[in-house]
């Protein structure tokens, strides 16, 4: 069976991809060809006409340089280690809810205690706001967040601008306010307020979903719970799980790759789009062909892993160096794409995910 799918649903032909052989071939050779993405109605709608947002701009000057800003001065290490109180701030106020909740015997909704944690996150990385709360209706205040930002941008730039005394934290906002692109130019209000909607709708859903199907395949496995909870009693002990106990906790980093692997929450990646002309596999692709991974196909690929369709943390215990963060090294797993295109968030995603499964699996039976 041949690890790639021509099909023509329209004027343009489209390449799908669905071994870890076929991805690395493409994404060894041909990354910067397929670096594009496809100009879509619905990126037309949400940018304004001008795609100028980090996942859906063309592949060119202004992304690269959108790109650039993110890695060093929204996702840096720096930056990743500064927001770590926000992180477990959120996550214990949130673990008090769900505990109170269950001494009183309530009912407790997982999702919705998954999906304020990740968007208050984002919330208070890109704003130093903390909107959400448990239990409301978290969709529809995302729909009011993302209006409200469009529509107050410039006020909340002015706002700022007017406050020189301001002592809060910089949010993302402040970092993008400041930052000016190659050419001299600062960025305009309204690609920041898209830049800002688009991370916050990359961010929230997809660890929420991650840690949901987590949770899922726990419940289904007893006896896997039970070694992840040792392996949590061992290490961490009477205090609570950190973000800094992860590396020494490699069963719970192997629960993680295993949702990853089985339940990836893109589970056919956002669509590339080359820009030139190439040849794969001794067949030609005109430039605007595009290019969707199916990760789902990919990560269950019989011819890498034996019982693909068991949940079994044990593979990547055996196998530790399997890394999804690294994204041009194992294409056997790669829930955050691969290339120049791969997630900008992989770091905050996955630790945001290892840390609210460890905190569950440690708070509850
Ligand atoms: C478990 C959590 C997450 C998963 C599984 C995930 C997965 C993905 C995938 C598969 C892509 C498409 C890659 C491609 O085109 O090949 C993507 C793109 C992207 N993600 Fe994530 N993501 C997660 C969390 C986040 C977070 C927390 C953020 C930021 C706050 C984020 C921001 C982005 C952005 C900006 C892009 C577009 C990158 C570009 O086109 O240059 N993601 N993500």
């Amino acid at each position: 069976m041949t690890p790639i799918l021509r099909v023509q649903p329209g004027q343009k032909p489209c390449l799908v991809v669905w071994t870890a052989a076929a991805a690395k071939e493409i994404f060894r050779k041909h990354d910067a060809t397929f670096a594009s993405r496809p100009s879509m109605l619905i990126f037309y709608i949400l940018t304004g006409g001008r795609y100028r947002n980090l996942g859906f701009a063309p592949y060119g000057p202004f992304w690269r340089r959108f790109r650039r800003i993110a890695n060093t001065q929204l996702f840096s290490p720096a930056v990743h280690a500064s927001h770590e109180p926000i992180r477990e701030r959120e996550i214990h106020s949130m673990l008090r809810v769900l505990l109170e909740d269950s001494y009183k015997g309530k009912p407790i909704n997982i999702k919705s205690w998954l999906t304020s944690v990740t968007a208050n996150n984002m919330t208070m990385m890109l704003t130093n706001k903390r909107i959400f709360e448990i239990g409301a209706d978290n969709d529809e205040k995302k729909r009011d967040l993302e209006d409200l930002m469009r529509r107050t941008f410039a006020l909340m730039k002015r706002a700022k601008e007017m406050d020189p005394n301001d002592t809060e934290m910089p949010d993302d906002i402040d970092v993008l306010l400041n930052t000016s692109l190659d050419d001299g130019d600062w960025l305009a209000d309204r690609d920041i307020a898209s830049l800002v909607v688009g991370l916050m709708n990359a961010g929230t859903d997809t660890s929420a979903n991650t840690v949901e199907w987590g949770m899922a395949e726990l419940m289904a496995n007893p006896e896997i719970r039970k070694q992840a909870q040792a392996e949590l009693d061992a290490v961490v002990q009477d205090r609570l799980v950190k973000e800094s106990d992860i590396p020494n906790l490699p069963f719970l980093q192997a629960i993680v790759k295993e949702t990853y692997r089985m339940h990836p929450s893109v589970p056919l990646s956002q669509r590339h789009e080359s820009h030139q002309p190439c040849v794969i596999s001794g067949w030609e692709f005109p430039a605007l062909t595009e290019l969707i991974l199916n990760l789902y196909a990919i990560h269950r690929d019989p011819s890498v892993y034996e019982n693909p369709d068991k949940f079994d943390p044990s593979r990547f215990t055996r196998n530790p160096k399997v890394d999804p963060l690294a994204g041009n090294d194992f294409y056997e797993l790669i829930p955050f794409g691969a290339g120049r295109r791969m997630c900008a968030g992989h770091h905050l995603g996955n630790v945001t995910v290892t840390s609210m499964l460890a905190n569950l699996l440690q708070c509850f039976e």
